[in-house]
């Protein structure tokens, strides 16, 4: 079906998401969130649809698959943890079928979710709060309090995990203890583990949209945990309101271990432990923090970072931190820096997906394939160049693609 650019826009009358624009259709929904009838993306000026990967019609949905994502969708949006539990499942698939039934339910929860937004005065509906810091730094102590405070003020929270670790070794940083058990059997409360498979872009895909998942689901605060390793921090950085990052009072070269680039992406840091014996260390890792964010550029026009301390043994801190996350989300709706944070990220988003899955298109593809390992050899004994290599399989790879 091809129609003319305004056409198409009329019909949306909303942007064309992320995911329709993967698959490179779009799927059209009533205000109750049904499948109505989906279109190709009009592609000026060659006029065709741009679709490359197989794409989704409504007509091609088996009527079992359509009653799968009728039950996940319904359960969804009334909040069950386990429509939730399940529609997380299934986008972390790498089956390509239900990889595909995945972007339905997320154009449709998308869809919902914006709904929701307009009937609340176009803002955000949820709370979206990385948490970062190095292995033992109290993190999941600290969303343990922070989140049964939360879920006691009739908010409900879930909490992401991002974990590079577990990607490549199975093994997990954060996941091989039990964490957060009082949380965990708070029904206000949705904990997910880090997928343990896949790359970190993967890791990242799925998270975010695990995180649109979760706010369909109607929790309105979302919680992002990573380690402080490899670059899963920046990868959290990007798909949150607000990024926090959790210090240890203990050790001597603190500000050492801490990526500078990463100091520099906290809008928040909290020394953690605030207690006992650590009470005097705390303090004055407060006040190195504040003097080096001193010293950086400034990120917000709305708001300076600010250093604050905690403890989740004894409590103290949690309200007041709070209250500062608070106060750095209406600076940020108010400015609009929030809303402009949401929108880049998803352009990064994006151009993450187009980067991974540009590569793999690249590196399976027929031509490609068959002349890399001669290449590759040929450029290691140092016969060619790199950039002839690059550029003899770029050519390979365009001229059948093109
Ligand atoms: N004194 C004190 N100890 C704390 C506090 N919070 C956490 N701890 C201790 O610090 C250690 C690490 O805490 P976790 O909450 O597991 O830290 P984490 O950052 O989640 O650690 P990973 O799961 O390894 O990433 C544990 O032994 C906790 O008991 C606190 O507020 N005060």
């Amino acid at each position: 079906m091809m129609m003319s650019p305004s056409g198409f826009l009329k019909l949306c009358q909303r942007p064309p998401s992320l995911s329709a624009l993967r698959n490179g259709s779009m799927w059209r929904w009533n205000c109750s969130g049904n499948l109505i009838t989906n279109v190709c993306l009009w592609t000026h000026p060659s006029k065709r649809c741009v679709s490359t990967a197989p794409s989704l019609h409504v007509a091609d949905l088996t009527e079992r698959e359509k009653r799968v994502l009728d039950k996940l969708y319904d359960g969804l949006v009334k909040g069950h943890r386990a429509a939730l539990a399940e529609s997380i499942t299934l986008v972390e698939t790498q089956h390509p079928r239900k990889k595909e039934l995945a972007q339905v339910l997320l154009q449709r929860v998308l869809a919902y979710r914006q709904e929701q937004e307009r009937a609340n005065g176009n803002q955000p509906v949820a709370f979206r709060i990385g948490l970062s810091g190095p292995p033992g730094a109290g993190k999941s102590s600290f969303i343990e309090v922070l989140g049964k405070m939360l879920t006691g003020q009739d908010h409900r929270v879930s909490v992401l995990a991002v974990d590079p670790s577990s990607c490549t070794t199975g093994g997990s940083l954060m996941g091989d203890k039990t964490r957060m058990t009082e949380l965990s059997r708070d029904m206000k409360a949705f904990i997910r583990p880090s997928p343990t498979s896949g790359t970190l872009g993967g890791v990242t895909r799925t998270t975010n949209e695990a995180i649109l998942l979760c706010e369909g689901a109607g929790y309105d605060v979302v919680l992002v945990e990573t380690v402080g390793v490899g670059q899963s921090e920046f990868a959290v950085a990007d798909m949150v309101d607000m990024f926090v990052l959790l210090i240890p009072p203990a050790g001597g070269d603190e500000l050492q271990g801490i990526k500078r680039g990463i100091i520099e992406m906290a809008d928040l840091v909290v020394v953690t432990k605030y207690d006992g014996d650590l009470v005097v260390p705390a303090r004055r890792i407060q006040a190195e923090y504040t003097s080096a964010l001193k010293l950086l550029r400034k990120k917000s026009k709305s708001w300076n970072p600010k250093v604050v301390r905690v403890s989740s043994q004894t409590g103290e801190g949690v309200t007041e931190l709070w209250s500062t996350m608070l106060a750095f989300r209406s600076a940020g709706l108010c400015s609009g820096e929030l809303q402009t944070r949401r929108r880049s990220q998803q352009k990064v988003w994006m151009w993450s997906l187009i980067q991974e899955n540009a590569l793999r298109h690249f590196q399976e593809h027929p031509s490609v394939r068959s002349a890399l390992p001669l290449l590759e050899e040929r450029v290691t004994r140092g016969e060619i160049s790199p950039g002839l290599a690059a550029d003899l399989l770029l050519k390979a790879f365009t001229s059948t693609t093109s």
